[in-house]
Parts: structure tokens; sequence; C-alpha cells
């Protein structure tokens, strides 16, 4: 028996043509009936956490399941939804968007709960389409999380090392998390057998935008204090710690970023360390590692051009300062 649910069918057809007043008004604190009124599913264990995805379905897509067009009101979430979101986020101290790990590091369950952790034996709980492209483009976002679990574990084991001074261990966690961050980029290699990428740009991407300025952000009808309209990007990988933490590990920075919280790191990062051993061995893996990462980012960059830049509207690709990425952040490298 699937528990899984199609949150497409639980938009605007169900909410604004129908009376609003025939929809009970579900108490936050009782998020297991704000599961209920979707009819989704009957067990799912961070379920609270993915109060966004059914808000982001009803502002984002038609009954058709094509992008709502942005019209005078169609950016308001009516009190039913907006109260209890805002309740369920504030109790989880999260914003009030769908985020990826809504999305993406929840959203799973395994076909064979005996079963292994493969794509194979993966199924999302949510989704917003019955399409294929849409499980195989979240399925290969959990695979390289999968994936990343080997790195983080050899970057952690050789982080000690490096604190203890253990070479030997240094060199072969350095080993390991080159091979780890390989396989991360192998998952990701798999997105294309899968994923069309005319079919991600439209409908798939839709529901990944958050509340964007240029949509008229969000209002949260029946809320007080909430700002009017709430603005804020939405589900990304960007989100993703796995990434960062190879980073931080590394000694990697970023131009906009994290030298700040690298630099507090007790100990260092291994950069430091491998320098300080001068022994080349342990620089030649190490600087395997960063190839590694920048070989990660350099696919993922090809991606963002094939499923995003490329699937433009050829006015808005002439126009390459304007593109927003996944989350309606600024386009990677555009
Ligand atoms: C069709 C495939 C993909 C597309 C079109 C895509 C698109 C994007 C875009 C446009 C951004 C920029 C920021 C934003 O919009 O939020 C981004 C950032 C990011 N994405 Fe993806 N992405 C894809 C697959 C993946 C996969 C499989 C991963 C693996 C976990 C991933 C991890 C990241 C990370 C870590 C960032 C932050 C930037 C960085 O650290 O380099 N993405 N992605």
């Amino acid at each position: 028996m699937s528990h899984c649910c199609n949150l497409g069918g639980i938009d605007r057809a169900l909410y604004k043509r129908s009376s609003e007043d025939e929809l009970p008004l579900i108490r936050p604190d009782e998020p297991s009936t704000y599961q209920c009124i979707f009819t989704c599913f009957k067990s799912a264990a961070h379920a609270p956490q993915h109060a966004g995805m059914p808000s982001e379905g009803y502002i984002r897509l038609d009954k058709d399941h094509q992008a709502s067009p942005a019209t005078p009101g169609s950016n308001v979430l009516p009190v039913e939804l907006a109260q209890p979101f805002i309740g369920i986020a504030a109790g989880l101290g999260m914003p009030p968007v769908m985020t990826y790990t809504a999305y993406v590091l929840i959203n799973y369950m395994l076909k064979d709960p005996r079963g292994p952790l493969t794509r194979e034996n993966l199924q999302s709980i949510f989704r917003f389409y019955e399409l294929p492209d849409e499980e195989h483009f979240r399925q290969v976002h959990v695979c390289c999380e999968i994936a990343a679990a080997a790195a983080i574990r050899a970057a952690f084991t050789a982080l000690e090392a490096a604190r203890s001074g253990d070479r030997a261990v240094v060199l072969t966690s350095l080993k390991a998390m080159q091979v780890g961050i390989t396989e991360i980029m192998v998952e990701m290699g798999k997105m294309r057998k899968g994923c069309d990428p005319k079919v991600f740009f439209q409908p798939i991407r839709i529901p990944l935008g958050g509340w964007p300025e240029r949509m008229g952000g969000v209002i949260f009808k029946g809320v007080p204090g909430m700002p009017e309209p709430y603005i804020s990007g939405g589900a990304s990988g960007t989100q993703t710690t796995t990434i960062p933490v190879l980073d931080a590990a590394l000694g990697i920075g970023h131009v906009d970023g994290n030298a700040e919280f690298m630099a507090d790191q007790d100990g260092g990062n291994l950069q430091t360390f491998a320098m300080s051993t001068k022994d080349s061995h342990i620089i030649n893996a190490y600087a395997a590692c960063v190839d590694a990462m920048h070989g990660f980012r350099k696919a993922h960059q090809a991606f963002v051009s094939t499923y995003i830049l490329r699937q433009m509207p050829s006015a808005e690709q002439s126009q390459p300062a304007a593109p927003q990425g996944t989350g309606d952040r600024a386009l990677l490298g555009s």
C-alpha cells in the first residue's frame, strides 16, 4: 500500500473554487490534522516539516498542475492553510517556506523497508506531479546525499587524525574522501537519464520558487504580525549541509562565504594540515579531493546550463543578468 501523496491534487481547485467555509480551521498544535486535510498518508515521521509543500502547491500550481499565473490575489494563502503552516513553522523554528529538507532530505521512504538504501528502492512521500521525471529529480538528490555520507565520515576521520598527528590515517581518509566526492558526482550524473530538462523547467521547478519578490511574495491571510508580503527563496540544493561541510573540512572558501566559519574551526582544516606536513602523498591526496570538489561544481554548472539557462525563452536567454536559480536565488555563474 502506498502512503504517497500527490500535492498537485490539493490545489486551488479544491480551495479556491469550493466554499472556503467548508474547510475546517486546523490548529497549528495539531499537525496530524494538517496531514489529514490533504488526505495524504498514514505515516510520515517528519510530517510537520512538510507543511510548506501544500502551501507551495496551492500558490504556484493551477488545477492542471501548471504554473499558476501571477494575477492579483494569486499570492494569497487562505487562513485555513496559512495559520497551521505559520504555527508549525514557528514551532519548528523554520521559515514558512518549503525547504530542501522537506522536498528532498526527508521526503522518501523505502519501498521495501528491509531493502537497501538505493535509488530503485526509494519512493517519494510527497510529490507535486505524477511525473517520473519529478520522482527521478528528487531521487538523484537523495542518492547524492547518501553518497556524501561516506565522504563526510572520511572527512571527520581525517580531521580527527590530523588533530592527533596521525598521518597514515589522514592519508587513507583523504583517499576515501576523494572516492566519496567522486561518487556524489556519479550519482548526480544520473540526472539526465530520467529527468528531461524541458520537464524540469516546466513544470517541476515551478513549486521550488518560494515566495519571490517578482511574484509579489506571499500573503498569509489571518496571521497577524507577518510581513505583507512575505518574501523568501524556495527549496534548493544550496540548503544542503553536505557540500559545505566538505568545503569546510577541506578549507575551500567561497567569495561570499564561509571563510569565517572555517577560521573558527577548532584545529584548522585539512588544507592547513596537508601543507604543514610537506608530505607529497598527503598533499597530492588533499589536492585530489579539491579537484573532485571542483569536478562536482563543474558538472553541476553544466546542469544549471542544460536545465535552466537553455530552457529559457530566447528573449530571457539574451538577458543573462535576469534569470533566477531553482530556489529563486541568483543563478550560479550567470
Ligand atoms: C537538474 C539538476 C540541478 C539543477 C538545475 C540545479 C540548479 C541549481 C541552481 C540554479 C543553484 C543556485 C542557487 C539556487 O537557485 O538556489 C544550485 C545550487 C546548488 N545545488 Fe543544484 N541543481 C541541480 C542538481 C543538484 C544536485 C543533484 C545536487 C547535489 C546535492 C545539487 C547541489 C547544489 C548545491 C550544493 C548548491 C549550492 C552551490 C554550491 O555549493 O556550489 N544540485 N543548484
